[in-house]
C-alpha cells in the first residue's frame, strides 16, 4: 500500500495504493464537524509539518541522506516570509508573495545544505546539516534590526478566507495533499527509482547511467522549497516567531517521522508525521518528555519493525511465494525485447596496466570483444578478471593503455557514461534494492532512456505517464525472458540468490546493450540453472550483443564461448578458441589442472 519507488501500477493496484490516502483525506475534511478550534490548530500543524517532511522524505527515505538538521530550512522560510511581509528589509510584500519568496529561498538553501552530501558520507553530512541549523538560529538572533533578535517578529497574516482557524486549516490541508501527490509522483517515476538505487546499490545505479549529483541537486531544490514554504506557513500559524521556536526537538521530529514511517514509502512517513504531531497532544502531561518519547518510539520501531510502518502495510511482504519455483528463461522472447544490434566495430582494450600499490592487477592486457560473440575471461583467483571488468565499466582508471568502443575512444574512469555507450553489466555479488519490487529493480536498467524531465514527473504529465507504461511493459518482457515473470511484483529481498542473478541480467538487458559483461553469473547456481543460463546467454549473443563472461565454471565457459582469454597474475596467458585453450599446455597446468 505505500507508494514505493516504482512502476506505474495497474488499476486494481492503484486503488489499493490510494485508498489509505483517500480515507485520511476524508477524515481530514470532516474534522471541522468537531467544531473544536484546538483540533484545527493541531491538524494545521500536522499539515504544515507534512509539507516539510514530504520533501525531507525524498532525501532521507529515498536518497538515504541523513539530513538531521532540516529545521534550519523551516527557520529560513519562517523568517523570510515574516520579514518580507512585515517590510523590515524592503517594502512590505503581500503575504502570498512572502510565502513564495520563502519557498524560493528555501530551495536555494536546500541546495546549499545538500551540496556536502555529494562528497561527505552519512554522519559527516548529518553533522553539516546540524551545523547549518545552528548558524541559521544564530543569524536570526544576531540580526536584530531585521529579525527582531530574541524578541522575535510577527508572522505573515493571510487575507480572508484564510484568516480564520478553519480557513487556514483548509489551505494547509490542500497544500499537504498537493505535496503528497507530487512527492508520490516523483517516487513512482524513474527519478524515485534512481534515488533508491543510489541509496542501496550505488554501483548498479552508475552502471545504469544514473548521475548522482544532478539527481540530488534536483531533490534538494524541491525539498528545500517545500521546507521553506512550510516555514512561511509555520510563522503564519504561530502569528509570532522567536528563534526558540525552532528547536532541535523539532528537527528530530521531522527526521524520526521518516524513519518510523519506513524508507522508500510515502504513506509510512505521512502516518509517522501524524503520529508524532498527535503524540504530545494525546500524552499532554508528558509534554516535557517529548524528546524522550520520540527516541523511545524510534528505538521500539527500529528493533521491532526495522522496515517502519511502511513494511507493516506493504502487500508485497505478505503475498506467499511458491516453495519449489524454478527460473525458466524464455530466450525466444529476446528478439522482441532486444531487437537486432546493428553491426558495430566491437570493444577493444590495448596494453592496459593497473596496479594497486605493489600488486599489478592487470599487466599489459589486450582484449577484443566482438559483436555477437561470447568471450570468456578466465583465470585463477586474483588473476585480474573482475579488475578488467571494472576498467571496462569505468570504475577503475588504468595507468596506461587505451580502450575503444565501436571505433571511438572509451574514456577511462567514466562509470556513469558507459550505459550511453551501450555497455551493461552484472555484479559478482548482486547489487539490488531489496525494498523495491523485482519489476522496479529491472526498470532502473533503462533509466537513461527517459525523456520526461523532473517537472513532468512531478506533475505526472502525459509524456511521463506514457514513458512509464512503456518502461513497465519492457521490464515485464525482460523478466519473462529471463524466467522471472511471475515474481515481478515481489520485493527483491524475498528472492533467492539464483533469482537475483537472473534479475540482474534482466536489468542489464533493459538497456538493449551492445555489450553485456557478466561477472560470475553462474556462481551459486544449480546444475539445471547453469544450463538455463547457458541458453539465455546464447540467446543474447544471437541478437548481435557482445558478451564478456567472467566465470569459474569451466564447463559453461567451454560450452558457450566463441573465444576465451586466460589471465594469470594480470597477464594474458593464452587467448583463442575453446579448442585452442583446451590444448594449451600452460593453461592446462596452471588453471585447468591435469
Ligand atoms: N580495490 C583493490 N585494492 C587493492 N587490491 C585489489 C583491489 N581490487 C583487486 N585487487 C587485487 O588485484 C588482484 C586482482 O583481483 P581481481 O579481483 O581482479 O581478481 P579476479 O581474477 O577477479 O579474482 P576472483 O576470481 O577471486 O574474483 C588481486 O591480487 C586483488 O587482491
Amino acid at each position: 500500500m505505500p507508494v514505493a519507488a516504482g512502476a506505474a501500477p495497474s488499476r486494481p493496484r492503484l486503488l489499493a495504493l490510494l485508498w489509505p490516502f483517500a480515507a485520511l483525506l476524508a477524515l481530514a475534511l470532516l474534522l471541522p464537524l468537531t467544531g473544536n478550534e484546538y483540533w484545527a490548530l493541531i491538524a494545521t500543524r500536522a499539515c504544515i509539518y507534512w509539507v516539510l517532511v514530504s520533501g525531507l522524505n525524498l532525501i532521507v527515505g529515498f536518497a538515504g541522506q541523513l539530513a538531521i538538521g532540516y529545521v534550519s530550512l523551516l527557520t529560513v522560510g519562517a523568517y523570510t516570509a515574516s520579514v518580507l511581509a512585515a517590510g523590515n528589509l524592503l517594502e512590505p510584500l503581500h503575504p502570498a508573495l512572502a510565502l513564495a519568496a520563502a519557498a524560493l529561498l528555501g530551495a536555494v538553501f536546500g541546495v546549499v545544505v545538500g551540496l556536502p552530501a555529494l562528497r561527505l558520507r552519512t554522519f559527516y553530512f548529518a553533522m553539516t546539516t546540524l551545523g547549518f541549523a545552528t548558524i541559521v538560529t544564530q543569524v536570526a538572533l544576531a540580526w536584530q534590526d531585521v529579525t527582531g533578535g530574541g524578541i522575535g517578529i510577527t508572522g505573515p497574516s493571510l487575507p480572508a478566507p484564510f484568516d480564520t482557524a478553519w480557513g487556514f486549516y483548509y489551505l494547509c490541508l490542500a497544500l499537504a495533499a498537493l505535496c503528497t501527490w507530487i512527492t508520490g509522483n516523483i517516487a513512482r517515476s524513474r527519478f524515485g527509482r534512481a534515488l533508491v538505487t543510489l541509496r542501496d546499490a550505488e554501483v548498479a545505479a552508475e552502471a545504469s547511467g544514473i548521475a548522482k549529483p544532478w539527481l540530488l541537486v534536483l531533490v534538494f531544490l524541491l525539498a528545500g522549497a517545500l521546507a521553506g514554504f512550510a516555514g512561511g506557513l509555520f510563522a503564519t500559524l504561530q502569528t509570532y516567531i522567536t528563534p526558540d521556536a525552532f528547536t532541535f526537538d523539532l528537527s528530530l521530529l521531522f527526521f524520526i517521522a521518516v524513519l518510523i514511517g519506513g524508507r522508500g514509502s510515502i504513506l509510512g512517513p505521512l502516518l509517522g508525521t501524524l503520529l508524532l504531531t498527535l503524540l504530545p497532544e494525546v500524552a499532554a502531561p508528558l509534554a516535557a518528555w517529548s524528546t524522550f518519547l520520540y527516541a523511545a518510539l524510534l528505538l521500539v520501531i527500529v528493533l521491532a519493525i526495522p522496515g517502519g510502518i511502511a513494511s507493516l502495510i506493504d502487500p508485497r511482504n505478505r503475498r506467499k511465494l511458491p516453495e519449489n519455483r524454478a527460473v525458466i528463461p524464455r530466450p525466444e522472447l529476446l528478439p522482441a525485447l532486444l531487437g537486432q544490434q546493428p553491426r558495430h566495430a566491437g570493444l577493444t582494450l590495448r596494453d592496459i596496466v593497473l596496479a594497486f600499490g605493489g600488486v599489478r592487477a592487470i599487466d599489459g592486457l589486450d582484449l577484443d570483444l566482438r559483436p555477437g560473440e561470447v568471450h570468456g575471461l578466465i583465470g585463477p583467483n586474483g588473476s585480474g578478471k573482475t579488475t578488467t571488468l571494472n576498467v571496462i565499466s569505468g570504475y577503475y582508471r588504468p595507468e596506461t593503455g587505451g580502450m575503444t568502443c565501436d571505433g571511438s575512444p572509451l574514456p577511462a574512469g567514466d562509470a556513469v557514461g558507459r550505459a550511453a555507450r551501450g555497455i551493461a553489466r552484472t555484479f559478482q555479488t548482486p547489487r539490488v534494492v531489496g525494498e523495491a519490487s523485482v519489476l522496479e529493480n529491472v526498470m532502473v536498467g533503462a533509466t537513461i532512456e527517459g525523456r520526461a524531465g523532473f517537472l513532468e514527473a512531478l506533475l505526472s504529465l502525459p509524456r511521463q505517464r506514457r514513458e512509464e507504461r512503456m518502461l513497465e511493459d519492457r521490464a515485464r518482457q525482460a523478466l519473462q525472458a529471463v524466467g522471472l515473470g511471475a515474481l515481478a511484483d515481489i520485493r527483491a529481498d524475498r528472492l533467492q540468490h539464483s533469482e537475483l542473478r537472473f534479475m540482474e541480467i534482466a536489468r542489464a538487458l533493459m538497456l538493449r546493450p551492445a555489450f553485456l559483461m557478466l561477472d560470475e553469473p553462474a556462481a551459486g547456481l544449480s546444475t539445471d540453472e547453469i544450463k538455463r543460463l547457458d541458453q539465455l546467454i546464447r540467446g543474447v549473443s544471437r541478437q548481435g550483443i557482445g558478451v564478456l563472461l567472467v566465470e569459474h565454471h569451466a564447463d559453461l565457459i567451454f560450452e558457450i564461448c566463441d573465444r576465451i582469454t586466460v589471465l594469470n597474475l594480470g597477464k594474458v596467458l593464452a587467448a583463442g578458441t575453446p579448442e585452442e585453450i583446451r590444448s594449451h599446455k600452460e593453461v592446462v597446468s596452471a588453471y585447468l589442472g591435469g
